[in-house]
């Protein structure tokens, strides 16, 4: 799914007016009509007290129709317009009309603190103070009325953005924004919302369609989607009929030291689970009575060295010998000089894509000399430490993402930016997912999540989209998981146990949306 910059979104609101062609009140009416109807179908009537803030732009304007209407349905309204500015849009100004008819009143007027009306915990708050036409901080009086509804902790609902909350650029942190409950976007989702530092602010979310230009969404380039069930069904590749193990590759996980075989376990695990014909732990002498007895589907081979991974020419020939499809080092090695070697060594023999995981990471952020024998398209699964130590540090989120793209292109990696909506930046491309949940912060699951995702390119997707359905499918195992054991109780093991009923999914017919 796309996700539009707001200046997209502007020229296909502009775009839609002029094409349907639609007056831009009677668009306005139609977008915030469909709010109404969430809001409507969720409260039921219920007699809690409303109070809307509208600001004095189409955000406004928005929240003034959506006031209206829920007037009109019985419910208990009280709406304040927050008057930070005396440059009222057109939209706005017919609203404000409009209202009157229902109320034979004038909502109230808030310039300054001492209009700030008492808030309780009861209240439902719906936030239209500011939409995508925030150009800069909220600063004085208006800020303070922001801080003022946060302190109330009522349910806030914001109209299309947390007002306060830029889509495209980041918040600082001296700065304030609505800290919003839920937040019904129009047409789609803004690109802060996916991010930690947004976390505060931007609650749960729903796309709601206004019907903008088809033809300009459609056509429109952008460079950031939304990983969802579509995008991973539409790179998904099915069986056929007479295929055998052969045909979908052979994954070798290299890895794992004294005390941390766990890792390659799991990797290893994944690795069969999603798909590949055979895989190969590749470890330590330590390791082989762990993996046989762990996984008999997998084949061992092991280093001379009992405790870390030390390859000598012979088990570096063996690895030749395998010709395994995908290569993924890391999980569980250490940083032991020989390690390194032997991790430098795998590089400069690799030549398909591999997937480089943990301390493969921290040897090449330790030794970025290294970045040049990676094969091209490689995948890198940082967590946020390890991205740091890859890339520097960043300013903000969109520094961060800034900074992805660019290593990515210099290095023609594919790299992941783990977290609650990660990450895969291809080039200029990014990609956030969309499944998974935080119980997922736990042990192992990184390692689950390399053993997928070189899984898939072993089965011959390209690295780009073997990173976009792995990150999906390991989400969607997440919250299977969480659904039978609780957050707390996910471990990674449940990952790899779910990621069968996660592919399944995205064959099943899905429940229409109430
Ligand atoms: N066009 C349509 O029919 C639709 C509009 N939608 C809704 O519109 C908003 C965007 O509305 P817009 O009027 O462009 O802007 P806002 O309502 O977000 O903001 C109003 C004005 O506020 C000023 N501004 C910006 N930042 C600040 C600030 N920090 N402090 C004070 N004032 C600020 C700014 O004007 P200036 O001249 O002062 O710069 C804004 O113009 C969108 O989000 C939707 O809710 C829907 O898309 C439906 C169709
Ligand atoms: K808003």
């Amino acid at each position: 799914m796309k996700i539009f910059s707001s200046a997209q979104l502007q020229k296909a609101d502009q775009l839609t007016v002029e094409r349907e062609p639609i007056a831009s009140i009677d668009l306005m009416e139609r977008a915030a009509t469909t709010v109404f109807q969430e809001i409507h179908q969720r409260l039921q009537g219920a007699p809690i007290p409303i109070k809307i803030f509208c600001g004095i732009g189409n955000n406004g304007g928005d929240g003034l129709v959506i006031a209206r209407k829920l007037i009109e349905h019985g419910y208990h309204v009280t709406t304040y317009i927050v008057n930070y500015s005396d440059r009222r849009s057109k939209d706005f100004l017919i609203n404000y009309d409009r209202i009157k008819n229902v109320t034979k009143d004038w909502p109230i007027l808030i310039k300054g603190k001492n209009d700030f009306p008492t808030l309780t915990r009861n209240d439902f708050i719906v936030d239209a103070m500011f939409g995508l036409g925030l150009n800069r901080p909220v600063s004085g009086w208006t800020k303070d009325l922001i801080e003022h509804i946060n302190a109330a902790e009522a349910f806030t609902l914001s109209i299309d953005i947390p007002s306060g909350l830029f889509s495209d650029q980041a918040l600082a942190e001296e700065h304030a924004a609505i800290q919003a409950d839920f937040t019904l976007t129009f047409q789609s989702l803004k690109t802060s919302f996916l991010l930690p530092q947004s976390e505060a602010y931007v609650g749960d979310f729903q796309i709601v369609d206004i019907g903008l230009d088809r033809d300009f969404l459609q056509t429109a380039i952008v460079h950031k989607f939304f990983i969802t069930r579509e995008e991973v069904i539409k790179r998904y590749k099915p069986r056929n009929k007479f295929s055998h193990k052969g045909m979908y590759g052979h994954v070798a996980i290299i890895g794992g030291s004294l005390g941390k075989m766990g890792s390659i376990v799991l990797a290893t695990k994944a690795s069969l689970v999603g798909g590949a014909g055979l895989a190969t732990a590749f470890v330590p002498q330590c390791g082989i009575s762990i993996l046989q007895t762990a996984l008999p589907e997998a084949m061992v081979v092991a280093v001379a060295s009992h405790d870390h991974l030390k390859a000598d020419q012979k088990t570096m020939d063996v690895l030749s010998d395998l010709q395994p499809t995908t290569v993924c080092f890391g999980m569980g090695t250490g940083q032991e000089q020989a390690t390194i070697d032997t991790f430098h060594h795998i590089l400069k023999n690799t030549k398909n894509a591999m997937v480089i995981d943990a301390d493969g990471i921290n040897i090449l952020a330790a030794y970025p000399i290294m970045l040049k024998d990676i094969p091209a398209k490689s995948v890198l699964t940082p967590h946020p430490k390890e991205l740091e130590r890859l890339i520097g540090s960043w300013v903000d989120d969109f520094d961060k993402l800034k900074k992805t793209k660019e290593f990515s292109k210099l290095h023609d990696l594919v790299v992941l930016i783990k977290g609650a909506h990660t990450v895969v930046v291809d080039g200029d491309d990014l990609y956030f997912n969309s499944t998974g949940n935080p119980g997922m912060a736990t042990a192992g699951s990184g390692d689950v999540l390399a053993g997928i995702i070189s899984s898939l390119i072993a089965q011959d997707y390209i690295s780009k989209d073997a990173a976009i359905i792995a990150v999906y499918l390991h989400g969607k195992a997440g919250d299977f998981a969480a659904d039978k054991v609780s957050m707390q109780g996910v471990m990674a093991s449940h990952l790899v146990e779910y990621l069968g009923e996660a592919i399944l999914d995205l064959f099943k017919p899905q429940e229409p949306k109430t």
